[in-house]
């Protein structure tokens, strides 16, 4: 296989990655194993093996005596990694006898676990550790501020090991900080019984040196293994530099470059962030108060301006009022269908209609309307017809955010599709629409499934958007064969089916004859 990429530097990216061919939509650009992976430094206490949290109680390694480890039958199996190793293993014991390395010591260090590990890597894999070394760390930027002080606790902690020399303050911070600047969220183990994971961090030496942009051109996935997939998600052309977005592009962007600012030490200045509509959506205005009919949106110096009639105002007014309707959404409960609708309602006079608070309260919105609608034995169509509103809403603002592959469009997509199917199966039986009304609306649909499709075929098949893939593409054939059916139904009576489109386009020619 030829090399997909290709390692550059610049003094503003430092390294990154540029397509040494071109790339289609959907072609996989790298895999990455992770160098370390384990639980964020405020974590509560997990199995050093599996990484499952520890509720009440846990059993010490047979071995080791030290490491905190899955009660009763063990971690549950199969597992995809043993993070508590052989040789690390063989390392406590030595500690436990020479520096009287203890349970209580593991447990009370937890939050220092994930650092530990990187640096036992110094041992056990002298190369990869070497590279780890060569990652961005911003360390001046870091020293002796309070994230500086923050791990203040886990210097103490591996200094206490003194487990290689030349460990001090400063190597012990600059592993802190590779990992803090580096790092992926990856979904931990399922916890058995409430089905959900706790996020952990991991480094991938590969995948880290990709540069961020606020409209990135990858997909990134990581599977049940930890194993990292990157695949371009637009077609990038040889020589382009490939982007990862480190943020949340659903957000706007005062608070994206919060979020790159504190935690990556850069200032964005991707053409979204220099863009005051961010492309056209306008994620981050407000109605104008003075003249209620234009978009209030920040320009470059900071100040926000009315797109209609011109009034400037302080950064301070509108984010005061973006802070209020932040503050509501905070309080109400995002599991209930009439607080987010009343929350929709209220905060919609004052929002830009794509803002993001609006997008995320729609986004739980259509996220409760998708359980009620498959725990009620006849769910209204009001019902539904809300919940295709809302994806038929959310879905061309992330078309236009996440252009080409991506999660979110593709669980969108899906959502939209089956209460589409479910609507209108509900309006057949009860005689609303005719068979070719039917067929108008399984089309439809169809479009929707299949586009979903065409993304989610990228995801592992061991993580849940995987699931989503089978179960989609099991969805996929009863499509076929319900539009099948209620064809032969069609033609049973004696006629034809013409589509949507088709038809449109007769009537006007018999209009225009
Ligand atoms: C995950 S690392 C990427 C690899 C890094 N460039 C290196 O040489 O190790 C993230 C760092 O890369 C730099 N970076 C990435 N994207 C950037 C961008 N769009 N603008 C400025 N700096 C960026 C910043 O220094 C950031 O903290």
């Amino acid at each position: 296989m030829s090399a997909r990429y290709e390692v550059r530097r610049s003094d503003k990216l430092g390294r990154y990655l540029i397509a040494a061919k071109d790339l289609k939509a959907g072609e996989k650009i790298l895999s990455d194993e992770p160098f370390v992976l384990g639980p964020n430094s405020d974590t509560s206490l997990v199995c050093h093996n599996c990484y499952l949290p520890l509720i009440s109680k846990f059993i010490v390694c047979k071995n080791c005596a030290v490491a905190p480890l899955c009660p009763g039958d063990g971690c549950p199996q199969p597992l995809a990694y043993n993070w508590h190793t052989n040789t690390e293993c063989e390392f406590f014991r030595t500690l436990k006898l020479t520096k009287g390395l203890n349970p209580m010591i593991m447990v009370q260090n937890v939050g220092s676990l994930l650092i530990f590990r990187a640096m036992l890597k110094k041992k056990t894999d002298p190369q990869a550790w070497e590279e780890f070394m060569e990652l961005e760390t911003h360390m001046e930027k870091r020293k002796n501020t309070s994230i500086w002080q923050y791990y203040q606790n886990t210097v103490q902690f591996i200094e206490s090991l003194d487990f290689f020399e030349g460990v001090d303050v400063n190597l012990v911070q600059k592993v802190c900080a590779a990992v803090d600047v580096n790092s992926f969220d990856v979904r931990g183990p399922q916890i058995p019984a409430i089905g959900c994971s706790e996020i952990l961090r991991g480094v991938y030496l590969k995948a880290s040196l990709l540069a961020h942009d606020c409209i990135g051109n990858t997909h990134m996935a990581i599977n049940d293994n930890n194993l990292l997939v990157c695949h371009a998600s637009i077609n990038i052309k040889k020589g382009d530099v490939i982007y990862f977005n480190y943020s949340d592009p659903l957000k706007g962007t005062t608070l994206r470059q919060q979020h790159l600012l504190v935690g990556k030490y850069f200032k964005c200045t991707c053409l979204r962030c220099t863009d005051s509509t961010e492309l056209g959506t306008y994620i981050s205005s407000i109605i104008c108060p003075e003249c209620k009919i234009g978009l209030v949106s920040m320009g470059e110096n900071g100040d926000w301006k009315c797109n209609n009639c011109k009034k400037d105002y302080a950064q301070s007014y509108i984010g005061k009022k973006i802070q209020s309707c932040s503050d509501k959404f905070d309080v109400i409960n995002k599991k209930d269908e009439k607080e987010l609708e009343e929350y929709i309602r209220n905060v919609s006079l004052l929002l830009a209609p794509n803002h993001y608070l609006l997008l995320e309260a729609k986004q739980r919105l259509a996220g409760v309307l998708r359980d009620l609608i498959n725990r009620e034995p006849h769910p209204t169509k009001k019902v539904m017809r809300r919940k295709i509103q809302l994806c038929n809403e959310l879905l061309p603002i992330i078309e236009k955010l996440v252009p080409g592959i991506s999660r979110t469009k593709a669980i969108t997509m899906y959502e939209l599709h089956a209460t589409m199917v479910q609507l209108a199966k509900k309006k057949f039986d009860g005689r609303e629409i005719t068979g070719s009304g039917y067929m108008d609306e399984l089309l439809n649909a169809e479009v929707f499934l299949k586009r979903a499709l065409e993304m989610l075929f990228i995801e592992p098949g061991n993580s849940p958007e995987g699931e989503l893939c089978a179960k989609a593409l099991e969805e996929y054939r009863a499509l076929k064969a319900t539009i099948n059916s209620v064809l032969d139904g069609i033609h049973a009576e004696g006629k034809t089916y013409v589509n949507a489109a088709d038809r449109e386009e007769h009537s006007q020619a018999q209009a225009v004859a």
